[in-house]
Formats: C-alpha cells, structure tokens, sequence
C-alpha cells in the first residue's frame, strides 16, 4: 500500500548570509505516513520540525530527496493541505463565521454553501453560539477553535499543525486535545502535528516521530497505544501513558542536551 505521505531521504539547506556556511535545518528525512494517521513530530527547539511542515505544505522546496503525497510530488501548497499555526492569523474585522467563509472564498465555493459549511465546521468545534463574534470577543482557545474550523472547511485531505496549542493555558489546551481528537476520529483526516510537549504527543498520537537535534533526523518512531480508555477515565492518568512518557523523554533529553551544547558553541564563535 503506498503511503498518504512519504519523506523520501528529504534534506534542506538554508543559504548563510554572505559567504557564510548555510544552516543545514533536515537531512535524509524518511517517513511514511499512512492515510488517516494522527503523526505527532517532536524534537529539540531548532531541529527544523516547522521546516519539515513548510516543506509538505509546499511553502518551501527541499534541497534533497523528495515528499510524496498520495505518490505524487509535492511541488507547492494546495487545498488538499490545511495548516493551523500556533498564532490564530484570523483577521479581525471579520467574524467567525466571516474568517471560516474566508478560506472558501479562495476556493470558490458559491455564497450559500459558504455560510452553511462555515455554520456545519463552526458547530463541529463548539462555536455555534459564537459565529457572530469577532476574533477580539473570543478568548484564545476559542480563536484556535476558529482557525480549526477554517483549515477544516474546505476539507483538506492532510491537517498540517504547527504548535497549535502552545499559547494556550494548561486547562483550555487539554481540552482542545480532547476535541482535536474527536474531530479527527470523526473526519478521517490524516494529520501531522508538531508540538514541544511530550505530554501533548502521546495524548494525541498514534505514532510519535522524534528528531534528532540539527541537522534533524528521524531518531526513532514511537507507536503509542494506551489501551482500552474508558469514557469516563483520563487517558494521562494511565500507567501506558506514563511508560510511553518516558520512553520520549528520554529520546529527547539526549538531543536537547547536543541542541545546548551546540547553541553554546555557535554563540562562543
Ligand atoms: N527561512 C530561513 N532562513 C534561514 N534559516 C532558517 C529559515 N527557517 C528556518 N531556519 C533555520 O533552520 C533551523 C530549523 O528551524 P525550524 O524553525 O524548522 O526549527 P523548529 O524545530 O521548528 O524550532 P522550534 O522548536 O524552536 O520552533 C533553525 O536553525 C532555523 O534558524
């Protein structure tokens, strides 16, 4: 079967300044990525995971290998992909509803459908009271909750997530967790999410790929499974969630510590 997406050996160089060496961000990336997997990427800070996002979304090109989606080269964006970013980018003078539709506009979906898609995504994400509001009378998860909707809309096959949830507080990230994940078991969609959080990672993953520090790599593909979670229990309170926990972590700490030591050397030179 061939993979939704497959990094094949994907390396990218950033040009220095001058005649300044480049900064190698990935190199020979390879990952397969089958059709409605939630993939979570984590790594050390600067080890290129929001490189290795541009890169499928087709905002950047890579300088080596290649990324197939659905076997075809991937050679810029296109509505097959959505992507939320850690910043909500909705724009302030429209509302919810106003910035879902936006989205669609670009599409070319007809005035009514908008608004009734814009309505049908803005209820999947708990915001039906709240689609006449602007980005200003929302709080930030709510905002995120928007930005979900919209990058849902026009049904995009792949959700590309860039540390959505990072400037949220504690409480209000859990539970949008809890709803990307309900939203995901839903829609099918094959997601590719990037976060700093372990914790993050194995609550929603199905398979955790941890990089390497720069130049990054694929250190290892952690499959996570917590097992039979009832309804009423929290899945972070399970003793799998706590081994899967420290098997990541302790990926992790090795790379984090050669990202300092290398951050120590660059600003020394
Ligand atoms: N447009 C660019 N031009 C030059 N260098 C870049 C560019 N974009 C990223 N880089 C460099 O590539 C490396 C990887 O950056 P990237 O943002 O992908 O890492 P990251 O893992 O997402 O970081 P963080 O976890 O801190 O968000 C960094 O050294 C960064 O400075």
């Amino acid at each position: 079967m061939t993979a939704k997406i497959s990094f094949r050996g994907v390396g990218k160089t950033f040009p220095g300044r001058g005649r300044g060496p480049g900064t190698v961000a990935l190199d020979g990336i390879d990952l397969d990525i089958p059709a409605g997997e939630f993939t979570v990427v984590v790594g050390p800070s600067g080890c290129g995971k929001s490189t290795l996002l541009d890169l499928l979304g087709g905002l950047e090109r890579p300088t080596s290998g290649e990324i197939l989606l659905d076997g075809r080269p991937v050679r810029g964006p296109g509505p097959d992909r959505g992507t939320v970013f850690q910043q909500y980018a909705l724009l302030p003078w429209r509302t919810a509803r106003g910035n879902v539709e936006f989205g669609l506009e670009a599409i070319g979906v007809p005035r009514r459908q908008r608004a009734e898609r814009a309505r049908e995504y803005l209820a999947l994400v708990g915001l039906s009271d709240f689609e006449d509001r602007h980005p200003h009378e929302l709080s930030g998860g709510m905002r995120q909750r928007v930005a979900i909707a919209r990058s849902l809309a026009y049904d995009p096959d792949v959700l590309l997530m860039d540390e959505p949830f990072a400037a949220l507080d504690a409480q209000t990230r859990e539970s949008l967790q809890d709803e990307l994940l309900r939203i995901w078991r839903r829609t099918g969609k094959t997601v590719v999410f990037i976060t700093h959080g372990i914790d993050e990672a194995v609550r929603l993953g199905q398979r955790v790929a941890v990089l390497t520090s720069r130049p990054g790599r694929v250190k290892e593909v952690v499959p996570i499974d917590l097992g039979e979670v009832s309804p009423d229990e929290d899945p972070r309170s399970r003793p799998e969630f706590a081994h899967h926990r420290h098997r990541i972590w302790s990926l992790l700490r090795d790379e984090v510590t050669r990202a300092q030591q290398q951050e120590r050397e660059r600003t020394a030179a």
